[in-house]
């Protein structure tokens, strides 16, 4: 193992805080102890892009990777990247750029709002078109009215006069709706971006498996303020274009009617200008990147405060706090700094470049109008259509900061956008190396054993652990070869040392870890009125053959971490949580209101698969508080409506409590309970599992302490793997309730 400090922007570059130049890597795969200022990895060489070539420049190391198909989130497979180490990252090129741009821009314009989102375009270009139309005609009222000043002539000073400000009054509207037309626009696709990124961030569970595997950074930055930049700017820039098109075409013809070679010093003073700008701004792409990166890490880290106040206060961590933060600020900060010196000597250029142009055309065409060839006026409008003209080729030097900005906002969601993809098109793949997870109807199961004549008893399983070997997302073994079923009250405690592999095991049947092998089967009862959600082809594949795996919860089945999860929210939404939303977007005709704005979504996409349950009554909430005991908080807290910081307000132990009160609200056939009430008191823990068993609910138990042999009648015990040997680590036992009894009574 090679310890180097490493700092990861995933997935392609990799920027190496110390040189690493060691030629032994040359053509050899690592396993990587890889740590950051703020993250640790353990990348295995089946993990971590292979590192195929590293050569020195000077002070910089360059290094070469190859990403295989087990590489976290290649690109592309078996593409050849190039990431700098100790300096800046070069590895996004204009076509990456250009197909992640594409990639992310072109779904809304296809999507279901693309109707909407096509007229309001046509719309915005059309009052363009209008506003570049008005200003070719202030063009030429400006060369009348400065003719008719140099002449003299007080008449049609006047006149000229009266026309241009009868066409401020009719033309300045124009401009100023362009710009509302854009802007809600660009509101309106940001809103559809949203729920898209949402929707697709929070199905399969693709949240946790960014956030456990560190696989990009700040996902939600780059959702919030990614994606509003990204549509904001998409739009001015394509009218910039557009505008500059229309503009160049206008006014070209003015300039050359006017003196030809005035256009040729255009032509070479606007391109000289790009090639030097491009070259003075090149390094600001990679710094708008990584300024974007180190901000919200910053901002991450101030969160983080807020959200563990106490356990900081607790430790009196406040000084290392403030040195963690910072440095994440220290990092922005010194990044920032590079930014703008690398921004200030692009103005230099380009302020340069942008007075001399107020000169330029006047000293070309002066001499004509000395010898009396053009009149005064047209001084004026040369240099008016010379300003017009050169700002369009010009885009690039005018717009360079914005342009290194917005590519690297591009490059965030691009890659973002990737990682998404990979992971629903993966979550898609039946891969035979994973654990097979299904969820099996049993109004199914039952009608093919009555017709097979297969035992009834079936009927009563709600879960089969076939031959499972399971394995962190890194590919440690932690259980070995496991088979087991449970029936209805059949209920198991699972107990092991620290470490074992219990709570990776109740990760493995919820399907956030699949790294292993073997099959799990749940038997979830659907009922009679489940239907299948509209655009979900699961359940309607599930009834025609009910053994297919699919990715997603069944209402059949609940799960209680140890630390019960507080919505932000009123208790009342605590209570409904997970299972229903407080909140009900209005529908019409089940579908999608027409003309609403794009972020409404159909809440069938987000629900559960399986029974459907009515929504509990306000009696029934209050009820099921009591039930385990925790009426008190109502008084304390006014009604269900109030609004608290739960986490905060409630103590763990009432935290727990508060998430078997969901439980007991949502009814499930079978819980899996992962040290669910650890920071209960033993009557409390007693009472709370004689309610959910006679709520009929199976449970399953992760647990350490002895009095939990009360409650169940087997005990799965797991120990560490031997990885010498690869044999089984697990036995079953039935519950000898005298055990306890003994173990109580000495
Ligand atoms: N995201 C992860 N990536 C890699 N390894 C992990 C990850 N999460 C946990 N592990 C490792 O998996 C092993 C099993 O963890 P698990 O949480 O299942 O233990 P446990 O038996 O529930 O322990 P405890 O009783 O202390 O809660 C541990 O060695 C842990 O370090």
């Amino acid at each position: 193992m090679m310890m180097i400090t490493i700092e990861v922007i995933q997935p392609k570059a990799l920027t190496f805080s110390t040189s690493t130049s060691n030629a032994k890597t040359k053509h050899q795969r690592y396993s990587l102890h890889v740590q950051s200022q703020y993250h640790q990895w353990h990348l295995p060489s089946s993990n971590f892009p292979s590192i195929t070539m590293i050569r020195s420049r000077g002070r910089r190391t360059i290094v070469t990777c190859s990403f295989s198909s087990s590489s976290p989130s290649p690109p592309n497979e078996e593409e050849e990247e190039e990431v700098v180490v100790d300096g800046e990252r070069v590895n996004t090129n204009v076509k990456t750029l250009f197909r992640r741009f594409w990639k992310v821009a072109a779904p809304y314009w296809f999507s279901d709002d693309k109707a909407q989102a096509r007229l309001r375009l046509g719309a915005v270009f059309a009052l363009t078109l209008a506003t570049t139309g008005i200003s070719v005609a202030f063009n030429f009222l400006g060369r009348d009215f400065y003719n008719a000043l140099a002449n003299k002539d007080q008449q049609q000073f006047t006149k000229q006069l009266i026309f241009y400000l009868g066409g401020f009054a009719g033309g300045i509207p124009f401009f100023v709706l362009r710009d509302y037309a854009r802007e809600t626009l660009a509101l309106r696709w940001r809103s559809w971006m949203t729920t898209y990124y949402m929707e697709r961030y929070l199905k399969d569970q693709t949240f946790y498996k960014i956030q456990s595997q560190s696989i990009i950074d700040n996902p939600d930055q780059r959702i919030v303020d990614d994606l509003s930049s990204f549509t904001g700017t998409a739009l001015s820039f394509s009218l910039t274009l557009f505008n500059a098109a229309v503009d160049l075409i206008s006014f070209s013809n003015i300039l050359y009617g006017i003196y030809p070679p005035l256009f040729a010093v255009l032509l070479v003073y606007s391109l000289g200008g790009t090639a030097i700008s491009v070259f003075l701004g090149k390094g600001l792409v990679a710094l708008n990147f990584l300024q974007e990166k180190k901000e919200a890490d910053f901002r991450y880290g101030l969160v983080r405060v807020r959200e563990n106040a106490e356990s900081i206060s607790f430790y009196g961590g406040e000084e290392n706090e403030m040195q963690l933060l910072l440095q994440r600020f220290r990092s922005a900060f010194e990044n920032l700094t590079k930014l703008l010196i690398s921004s200030r000597n692009l103005e230099f250029f380009t302020n340069g470049y942008r007075y001399l142009i107020q000169i330029l055309p006047a000293a070309v065409v002066a001499p004509m109008y000395f010898s009396g060839k053009i009149e005064f006026g047209v001084i004026n409008q040369s240099v008016s259509a010379f300003n017009h003209i050169l700002g369009d080729f010009s885009l690039i030097i005018y717009q360079f900061q914005a342009i290194s900005a917005f590519s690297a906002v591009i490059d965030r969601l691009g890659e973002f956008d990737d990682i998404l993809d990979s992971s629903s098109s993966k979550s898609l793949a039946d891969s035979s190396e994973e654990i097979c997870l299904m969820y099996c109807s049993t109004k199914s199961v039952a009608r093919l054993e009555f017709n097979a004549s297969i035992p009834l008893d079936r009927c009563r399983k709600l879960l089969d652990i076939e031959n499972l070997t399971l394995q962190t997302p890194n590919k440690a073994t932690l259980i070995q070869d496991l088979s087991l079923v449970i029936n209805r009250n059949d209920h198991l405690l699972i107990m092991g040392p620290s470490g074992s592999g219990k709570t990776s095991l109740l990760r493995a049947l919820a399907g956030l870890w699949s790294t292993g092998s073997g099959k799990i089967t749940f038997y979830v009862n659907d009922g009679d009125d489940a239907q299948p959600p509209p655009s979900s082809n699961v359940a309607s594949e599930m009834t025609a053959s009910p053994e297919r795996p699919i990715r997603r919860h069944s209402g059949s089945i609940f799960f209680l971490p140890q630390r019960p999860y507080m919505v932000l929210g009123t208790l009342r939404q605590q209570l409904l949580y997970p299972t229903w939303a407080e909140i009900e977007i209005p529908m019409k005709n089940g579908n999608k209101q027409s003309g609403s704005p794009p972020f409404l979504m159909q809440k069938s996409n987000l629900e559960y698969v399986g029974k459907k349950l009515t929504k509990p009554t306000t009696d029934d909430l209050v009820q099921v508080l009591e039930d385990v005991r925790l009426g008190y908080i109502l008084s304390r807290f006014r009604n269900l409506e109030s609004l608290q910081e739960w986490s905060s307000v409630l103590s763990l132990g009432e935290q727990q409590r508060l998430a078997f009160a969901r439980l007991l609200l949502s009814k499930p056939t079978l819980v899996l309970l992962d040290e669910a009430t650890s920071a209960l008191d033993e009557a409390n823990e007693v009472h709370l599992y004689q309610k959910i068993k006679a709520a009929g609910i199976t449970y399953i138990s992760v647990g350490h302490r002895r009095t939990l042999y009360n409650y169940h009648s087997r005990i799965l015990h797991v120990t560490s793997v031997d990885s010498v040997n690869d044999q089984q680590n697990w036995h079953i036992e039935a519950v000898i309730r005298d055990v306890f009894n003994l173990s109580k009574s000495s």
